[in-house]
């Protein structure tokens, strides 16, 4: 009997751990992980990354093992999509369970990661600050109403070019349209001129601020791909971005009181500009719901974020559009005719003429196609098992959607490479985030909120330089030599500045 009773137990335990043998094998097979390069050990696949290219190491990588690749980076599962359709899975289909971000450990600089709109998981801070965004600082109506500061700003950007084509001097493209986006927020936000021409050297520090934080938040960082190192920060990293941040903060801090004694000495609540909307959803806190309410931390913090991604990301879109177009002057002819029909000579360009120039809105959309600044998105984190394609994409894993190459795919575009605007005018392609063969500005809950104001600013812009001049090359540089290259940190820049001669037109 007892023997009898040990073999059933040694029966059933022999069944118990087939069983469980069969489920971790079909578990194992229906958690299926997307193809991938073989990881070295420790390091994994870190190599295949290094350098300022990782879209275009990434995008070959992808043309070997398919649209939807599985890497190892350190520590950390990576998966990386390359494809509109496999986009589309993620950015749509399943955007609830992809909307985290895995964060970079500069970010946790100055407890910036608690307050940051971009890098803060869903919750329900994230949805207040995107609520603000929507409906108090980029909605339609807002924007209509400051219109006229963006304007002024855009007058003085042709007023610095006109100087410069008097004393027959290159101007840094890059250089002024970064000057000029940030004067455009600061002006918006707090209705002042305090990045004015006067006060260049503050343009000047606030540029190498936000250079700052965007290099270091970009530098590959040996402790985002072995967490376990965060704690002694072995390059410095978040100890360096702890000052950019500091700095920036201070400087919204100082803009900030200095509103709040004006408003107490004039006895003013009203809503002249974006600051005293924030402003006044802290002092009003009592009156309003809980949703509306904000604090003075919260507003610097959104202020960093707002001219962190505003600024970079615009002045580098423009100063690849011209890059384009000096490169292909009849493109630029052809922009410059529109202009003259529709505008009329002499006359300025205004936000509300962009919906009459086709042409000038596809030269925009071509140069976001082929040079998408936040090339790879922001990354995002699977909240969960998903599973896409026929893969699984494990809980925890960082997603990074390639746009670059999505954007560059000869599956669906013709001639990738070249840059036509034309294509455009033909088509309802948008950068809405509906079409996932084109999202320079991300896709589903993320989708980028400054959105409706980059493309206002950016055919604004580029419109007023190119119906005031004529653009030439310096002297040793032709079209065919305009240097191209691009470095990508957070956002893709022009590895060599662009520098170009103005001639006035319309005077
Ligand atoms: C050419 C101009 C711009 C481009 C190409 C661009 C692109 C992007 C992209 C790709 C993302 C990430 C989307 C994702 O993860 O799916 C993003 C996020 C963001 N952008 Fe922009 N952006 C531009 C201008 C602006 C401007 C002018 C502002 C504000 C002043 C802004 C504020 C933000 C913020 C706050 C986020 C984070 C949103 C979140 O995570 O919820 N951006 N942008």
């Amino acid at each position: 009997m007892e023997y009898f009773v040990s073999s059933l137990f040694y029966l059933f335990l022999i069944i118990w751990i087939l069983v469980k043998a069969l489920e971790l094998f079909s578990f194992a097979r229906s958690r299926k992980l997307p193809p991938g390069p073989k990881p070295l050990p420790i390091i994994g696949n870190l190599l295949e990354l290094i350098g300022d290219k990782s879209h275009k190491s990434l995008a070959k990588l992808s043309n070997s093992y398919g649209p939807i690749m599985h890497l190892k980076l350190g520590q950390i599962t990576t998966i990386v999509v390359s494809s509109a359709a496999v986009a589309r899975e993620v950015l749509q289909r399943h955007d609830r369970l992809f909307s985290n971000r895995t964060v970079p450990d500069a970010i946790h600089a100055s407890d910036h990661s608690e307050f940051s709109l971009p890098w803060m998981p869903i919750s329900p801070t994230w949805r207040k600050l995107r609520k603000i965004c929507n409906s108090h600082l980029f909605s339609a109506k807002v924007l209509d109403a400051n219109m006229s500061l963006r304007h002024k700003k855009v007058q003085e950007l042709l007023a610095d070019v006109h100087k410069s084509a008097k004393d027959g001097e290159a101007v840094d493209i890059g250089k002024a349209a970064f000057k000029t986006s940030l004067n455009i927020l600061s002006t918006t936000f707090f209705s002042m001129e305090y990045f004015a021409d006067h006060a260049s050297d503050t343009v000047r520090n606030f540029k190498e601020i936000v250079w700052g934080m965007v290099e270091e938040i970009a530098r590959p960082n040996v402790a985002d791909y072995f967490p376990i190192l965060r704690m002694v920060d072995p390059q410095g990293i978040r100890k360096r971005t702890t000052i950019h941040f500091r700095k920036t903060l201070d400087l919204f801090g100082n803009i900030i009181n200095r509103r709040l004694q004006i408003r107490e000495k004039i006895g003013s609540t009203q809503d002249i500009d974006m600051l005293d909307t924030l402003i006044n959803m802290t002092i009003n806190k009592e009156k309003l719901e809980d949703h509306d309410q904000l604090d003075k931390t919260t507003i610097e913090h959104l202020l960093l974020d707002l001219f962190g991604a505003g600024t970079e990301t615009t002045s580098a879109t423009l100063e690849w559009s011209m890059a384009e177009l000096l490169k292909a002057p009849e493109i630029l002819s052809e922009a410059q005719a529109e202009l003259e029909q529709v505008i009329g000579k002499g006359n300025q360009v205004k936000e509300s003429d962009i919906a009459r120039l086709p042409y000038l809105q596809a030269i925009v959309k071509e140069t976001l196609r082929l040079h998408p600044t936040v090339p790879l998105l922001l990354p995002r984190k699977a909240a969960k098992d998903v599973k896409v394609f026929g893969y699984t994409i494990p809980k925890g894993a960082q997603v990074i959607v390639n746009v670059w190459a999505i954007s560059r795919d000869s599956t669906i575009w013709e001639n990738p490479e070249k840059f036509m605007p034309g294509r455009f005018l033909d088509s309802n392609i948008d950068v809405r985030g509906h079409d996932f063969e084109f999202t320079p500005f991300g896709a589903g809950r993320r989708l980028c909120p400054g959105l409706p104001l980059a493309i206002r600013i950016l055919p604004l812009m580029l419109g007023s330089l190119l119906h005031s001049f004529d653009w030439m090359l310096e002297d040793g540089v032709t079209p065919e030599t305009i240097n191209m290259e691009d470095k990508f940190g957070l956002t893709l820049q022009m590895a060599q500045p662009l520098r170009a001669i103005p001639r006035s037109i319309n005077t």
